[in-house]
């Protein structure tokens, strides 16, 4: 649906040239929700700039729907640009006017019927859940709502793409969670693609299908977001994934523990829980598994768990055990040394 093909923006500036994206390819479905990771500076606004054209690349083509719009004439560009939405991190309201205009004032300049426009503003408003909030203006209204409202604004003009740009991160933890169900709703209920950018795991975790993971102008890791975050690749989306779980223990329990086994991080996708399959371990071999933390977490709709683990025993019976575990669909990692071989830290 969305193609970017070797795409590349370069910004002059005063003090030199800043290659914002760097050979970026990357293809949205229909019907996804497809999320960009990455820190401050690694260009993912650029990224989501150009899908609409608001920056034009240095380099690459840019395709919605098999129409190349890098090709496209001024007019033939606007009328591609109407099916696609935008939301923003500062919600970009006109302040001197109410919720009813705001979402009425640009579907009236697109050039539609004034009764068409009182039915859309209405059936959005619905849908955003604040109607009652219609002749309020944005200075009277929180920043979930405002957000709300520019939701309305966006899908009233029944875009087939939605592009968020960081559009939680102004928000407190609740109002997220509550505006991510609502473009999870938006996505599954009306159909929407729905592209966005942002610095928070959360926001992948929660509603994201894929994600792609960007540094220094880069896409470094791309995929379903299962697959990305249950494997990250590369160092980047393991900082991402570390974020989400909180295991420092103590570096004198560590090294005292080493002393009698091993400490293993294991990760269980899906509906695999850690304890009975540890409770194998233990039955099958001469291996005692304690549990020194863990974390269950979800991706999307999938339950993804975390455990550091110090198993007790032999190393050859350790072995064994981290094979068997393997074979169960675990991963098993060595909490500090990444040995493919030998995943225990010995
Ligand atoms: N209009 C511009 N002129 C010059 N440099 C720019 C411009 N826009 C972005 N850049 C530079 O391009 C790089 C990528 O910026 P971009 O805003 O796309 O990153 P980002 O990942 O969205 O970061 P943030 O989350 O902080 O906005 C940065 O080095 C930035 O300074």
């Amino acid at each position: 649906m969305i193609k970017l093909q070797n795409v590349s923006k370069t910004f002059v500036t005063k003090k030199g040239k800043v290659e914002a994206l760097k050979n970026v390819s990357l293809e949205v479905k229909k019907g996804e929700i497809f999320g960009v990771i990455g820190y401050s500076g690694a260009g993912k606004s650029t990224l989501i700039r150009t899908v609409n054209l608001l920056e034009k690349p240095s380099e690459g083509t840019v395709s919605v729907n098999g129409t190349e719009l890098t090709k496209l004439s001024p007019n033939k560009l606007s009328a591609s640009r109407k099916k696609i939405g935008m939301i923003f991190q500062g919600f970009n309201l006109l302040k001197t006017a109410t919720v009813y205009e705001n979402i009425s004032i640009p579907l009236r300049l697109s050039g539609l019927p004034k009764a068409e426009i009182d039915n859309r503003v209405k059936k959005y408003l619905s849908i955003v859940g604040i109607e009652s909030k219609s002749d309020s203006y944005p200075s009277q209204l929180s920043g979930g709502q405002k957000q709300r409202v520019a939701i309305a604004r966006a899908i009233a003009h029944e875009p087939e793409i939605l592009l968020s740009d960081e559009a939680t991160s102004a928000l407190d933890p609740d109002t997220t969670e509550a505006i991510l169900d609502l473009l999870l709703k938006i996505n599954e209920e009306l159909g929407i693609t729905i592209l966005l950018i942002t610095h928070e795991m959360k926001v992948i975790q929660k509603i994201c299908d894929r994600v792609a993971v960007m540094e220094n102008g880069e896409v470094v890791e791309n995929g379903s977001v299962l697959d990305v975050f249950t494997a990250p690749r590369h160092e980047t989306t393991k900082r991402f994934v570390n974020s989400i779980f909180h295991h420092q223990l103590p570096e004198a329990l560590l090294t005292k523990l080493k002393e009698t086994g091993s400490i293993v991080s294991l990760s269980f996708v899906d509906n695999t829980s850690g304890e009975p399959t540890l409770a194998l371990v233990s039955k099958k071999f001469n291996v005692f598994p304690n549990i020194l933390s863990g974390t269950i977490t979800q991706l999307k709709d999938v339950p993804y768990g975390k455990l550091i683990v110090h198993l007790q025993g032999d190393d050859s019976e350790i072995d064994r055990a981290v094979e068997f575990l393997e074979q169960q669909h675990v991963l098993v990692e060595g909490v500090k040394r990444n040995d493919v071989k030998n995943k225990r830290i010995s």
